[in-house]
């Protein structure tokens, strides 16, 4: 391998001009350690201008107390590559300094030491790259973890349905809020649609492209919340993964961050976040640095906040951190001209998913329009989706009896004397009715799930999965 090239008009090429020149910091010497050449900054990395060097040693330089180690040195000594730190000293105007040098022998043909070249990175540079790499870690695991993350999630959104004059507003003002990045406050019942509309905001935002990481902080045991946010360093508790793990702000890095059941977040965990959206900073479980992590959060929560902050459960100056731009989304049965477009655009939506072609008959729209929706527009989709599988002609004919208790709903399916076709797989069965089940007692408990997991007899977190299993 030729390294080095001559043409007719580069003869004149004088390569220790260039040396001299060069951005990097080169200092070369000879087998006595004495100076052969400096590069201007290297002279200015160890803070020697002005000082004579003809005919100097390396020990002369020592000895003068201009630093105090050489990697030169070294590698002359042991005749091989050496690297390290090297502090230089400072002067009035200069506070003392390091750089981080290499030092490579050069030897003859017969093996004899010839030259050590040295090369060397100051501070700042040094920082810089330290910063680059960090972020660069940052980004490999964060792109490794997202894949897994995502892959995990339930489909997206689809498309909006915004025809009454109360979510047109929200709608018009998520627009706005979209190019700012405060925080935003979603509140609103269950299943009115808080995730969609966060996920609208990130559309709309300058960090569309980036990714959007949702949390439903209410799903996940409080003992792992700390670790499953901000993430956890090697053998930081039992059973986690061996080389540690980025969080789920890491991985919302320069994204967004939907934190889902805010009102559920421990008070321990409260403090953290307040001052993860102060600082812009997170700390990984058991690490003592900082990291910078830039994530919008947009919050939400189906409980009155402000009524917990009197009761001391959640902290008031989270509360008022959060509520820099509060949205609130209505009931549907408050918007009672969604339910039509909705109806529709869930039907629609299974008849194409199944091949299937359901009509709904004018009795079922007055029912629609008539019935409560204590689970809002996630109970319409899974009614909608249950009628269309089970319903055996063309025409669908939802109706709904609200008096009807949980416990009538596990011995009333509608239809036949099992309730459903005899057509219907088992597990379909089991599913629906288990869908049912949940909607019945989520009703009964006027949507609140930590009640109606209280009278299913199950954690408030397996509540959540089922829900969100379900859509
Ligand atoms: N305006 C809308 N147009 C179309 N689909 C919607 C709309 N609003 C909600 N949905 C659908 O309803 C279901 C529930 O919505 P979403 O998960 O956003 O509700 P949520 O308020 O975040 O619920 P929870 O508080 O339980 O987390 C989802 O399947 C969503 O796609």
């Amino acid at each position: 391998m030729k390294y080095f090239y001559q043409y007719e008009d580069n003869k004149d090429l004088n390569l220790q001009e260039l040396l001299i020149e060069s951005f990097d910091n080169i200092l070369i010497t000879d087998s006595k350690a004495r100076i052969v050449l400096f590069s201007k900054n290297m002279v200015k990395a160890l803070r020697l201008d002005g000082v004579d060097i003809s005919g100097k040693t390396i020990y002369d330089l020592i000895d003068r107390g201009y630093y105090t180690k050489s990697t030169a040195l070294e590698c002359m000594k042991l005749r091989k590559q050496c690297s390290g730190i090297v502090h230089v000293a400072g002067s009035e105007n200069e506070k003392e300094t390091a750089v981080f040098s290499t030092s490579t022998p050069i030897f003859d043909d017969k093996g004899e030491l010839r030259y050590v070249i040295t090369n060397s990175r100051n501070e700042a540079a040094l920082e810089f790259y330290a910063r680059e790499l960090e972020t660069e870690k940052l980004n490999a695991s964060k792109y490794q973890d997202i894949s897994k993350y995502l892959s995990k999630l339930a489909g997206s959104s689809g498309e909006v349905v915004t025809n009454s004059a109360s979510m047109q507003k929200v709608m018009k003002l998520c627009s706005l809020i979209a190019k700012a990045d405060s925080v935003v406050l979603i509140t609103g019942e269950s299943g009115v649609g808080k995730e969609v509309v966060s996920r609208y905001i990130h559309d709309h935002s300058p960090r569309k492209d980036e990714v959007f990481v949702p949390v439903n902080c209410g799903a996940i045991p409080g003992d792992l919340v700390e670790a499953e946010l901000f993430g956890y360093t090697k053998g930081a508790f039992t059973g986690a993964n061996p080389n540690g793990s980025a969080g789920l702000f890491e991985l919302a890095h320069k994204g967004t961050i939907f934190l889902d059941e805010i009102g559920e977040l421990p008070l321990s965990m409260q403090s953290k976040l307040l001052r993860v959206i102060e600082t812009g900073e997170i700390r990984r479980l058991g690490d003592t640095k900082y990291r910078k992590v830039d994530a919008r959060i947009v919050a939400a929560t189906n409980r009155n906040l402000e009524e917990m902050v009197t009761r001391g459960e959640f902290r008031e100056d989270l509360f008022y951190r959060l509520n820099v731009i509060p949205l609130l989304i209505a009931p549907l049965r408050d918007r009672k001209e969604d339910i039509i477009p909705l109806a529709y655009m869930f039907l629609n939506r299974f008849n194409r998913k199944f091949g299937l072609d359901k009509r709904m008959s004018k009795n079922t729209l007055d029912n629609l329009l008539d019935y409560s929706w204590p689970g809002n527009i996630r109970e319409m989709r899974n009614v909608i989706e249950r009628y269309v599988i089970i319903t055996p002609g063309n025409e669908i004919d939802i109706s709904f009896d609200e008096n009807k208790k949980a416990s009538e709903n596990r011995i009333c399916l509608e239809g036949s004397q099992s309730g459903l076709p005899v057509t219907v797989p088992l597990k379909s069965a089991m599913d629906d009715f288990e869908r049912k089940y949940v909607e019945a007692a989520l009703r009964d408990c006027n949507g609140s799930i930590t009640k109606a997991a209280e009278v299913l007899g199950i954690h408030r977190t397996h509540l959540y999965k089922k829900l969100k299993k379900q859509g």
